[in-house]
């Protein structure tokens, strides 16, 4: 096929050389990543893009939409999409995919390393060591098999952190929309009785109004001053301002975050905040799961321009 009879992609989302060229393969694709440029390419040359490659980062407003009026297909590379307006693509006709369990994997095990690191002190003690120190002068330490794991959501990567905790024989609870006869988990019907059941609480919840600061103060106290939190969810789930709170005082043990309130600037809260851990949301950044969100949109709009039926349609 020749670029001028390939489908117009618009890709807002940041790819590597390897990915564009196979993506390239099957369409014309204009990569505008920076604000600016996106927001010019839009503009001047919003008639061309037949579809647009985002993710949950960069999104797609209304008006963005409303300015590429040729646009049938929106894929996000990626899981969550709380920043594409679904709504006005659907008033448009206009189809919406995501990667969903493009990176639950990869989520799992970024969500085990922030539990393991953060339960037995692993920063902590590295700096430790390197200045010399030795474990008789340390209290021993918690360790994660056999605590009570609570889920915040039961989706896709809660069942993938749920089938982990199983080798960690840690009895698993857990708090969704709705229970999940299939998954050996103990469904609770609030966070609040959740969290008070719970020694770990891991939230893997899609951000949005809905879900928007459902921890908050009192339902880390109710985890209590032995219990960790860790959220590779979204960052507008957990009420920052309680968190920073509750960790000051020794109301809950430690958090874990992948996500922030205010990603990517780090919230000036976090300076000096005790028993935090904090990685900058690369909970879903592999090579794997990158592999797997590409395979995904490229199927996908494969099949839209060629009048198939699609794998997750929103
Ligand atoms: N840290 C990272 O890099 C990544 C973060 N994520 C985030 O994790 C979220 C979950 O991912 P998946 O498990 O793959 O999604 P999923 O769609 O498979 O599962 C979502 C779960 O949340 C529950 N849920 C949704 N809205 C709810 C509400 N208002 N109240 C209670 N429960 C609710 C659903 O019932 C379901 O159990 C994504 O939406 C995304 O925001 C996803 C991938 C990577
Ligand atoms: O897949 C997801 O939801 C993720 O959080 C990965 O990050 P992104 O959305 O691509 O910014």
């Amino acid at each position: 096929m020749t670029t001028a009879s390939k489908p117009a992609v618009l890709a807002i989302t940041r790819n590597s050389d390897a990915h564009l060229a196979w993506m390239r393969e099957h369409f014309d694709i204009t990569v505008a990543v920076e604000p600016d440029f996106r927001q010019r390419t839009i503009e001047q040359h919003g008639a061309r893009f037949r579809c647009v490659l985002t993710n949950g980062s960069e999104g797609l407003h209304a008006d963005e939409i409303t300015a590429l009026p040729n646009l049938t297909l929106v894929c996000v590379q990626g899981t969550g999409y709380e920043k594409v307006d679904v709504a006005a693509a659907r008033q448009r006709g206009i189809t919406v995919t995501n990667g969903a369990s493009s990176n639950a994997i990869t989520v799992s095990d970024h969500a085990f390393a922030l539990m393991f690191s953060l339960v037995r002190g692993i920063p902590m003690l590295d700096a430790f060591a390197r200045q010399g120190g030795w474990r008789s002068q340390l209290q021993p330490l918690p360790i994660v098999s056999g605590r009570r794991l609570g889920l915040c959501g039961m989706g896709a990567i809660g069942q993938c952190i749920a089938r982990r905790a199983a080798a960690f024989d840690m009895p698993v609870g857990y708090f969704s929309r709705n229970p999940k006869p299939d998954v050996p988990a103990t469904h609770f019907s609030s966070v609040m009785a959740l969290a008070a059941w719970a020694e770990v609480l891991i939230v893997a919840l899609p951000g949005g109004m809905a879900t928007h600061h459902l921890i908050g103060g009192d339902a880390l106290r109710a985890l209590g001053s032995k219990g960790y939190v860790i959220n590779v969810g979204r960052g507008s789930v957990v009420d920052t301002v309680a968190l920073v709170a509750c960790l000051h005082a020794s109301e809950i043990a430690g958090a874990g975050l992948d996500v922030y309130e205010g990603e990517p600037a780090f919230p000036a809260a976090f300076e000096n905040c005790p028993n935090l851990l904090v990685t900058p949301h690369v909970g879903g950044w592999s090579q794997e799961a990158l592999d797997n969100s590409v395979r995904m949109f490229i199927d996908n709009a494969l099949r839209h321009f060629s009048g198939r039926p699609l794998t997750g349609v929103l």
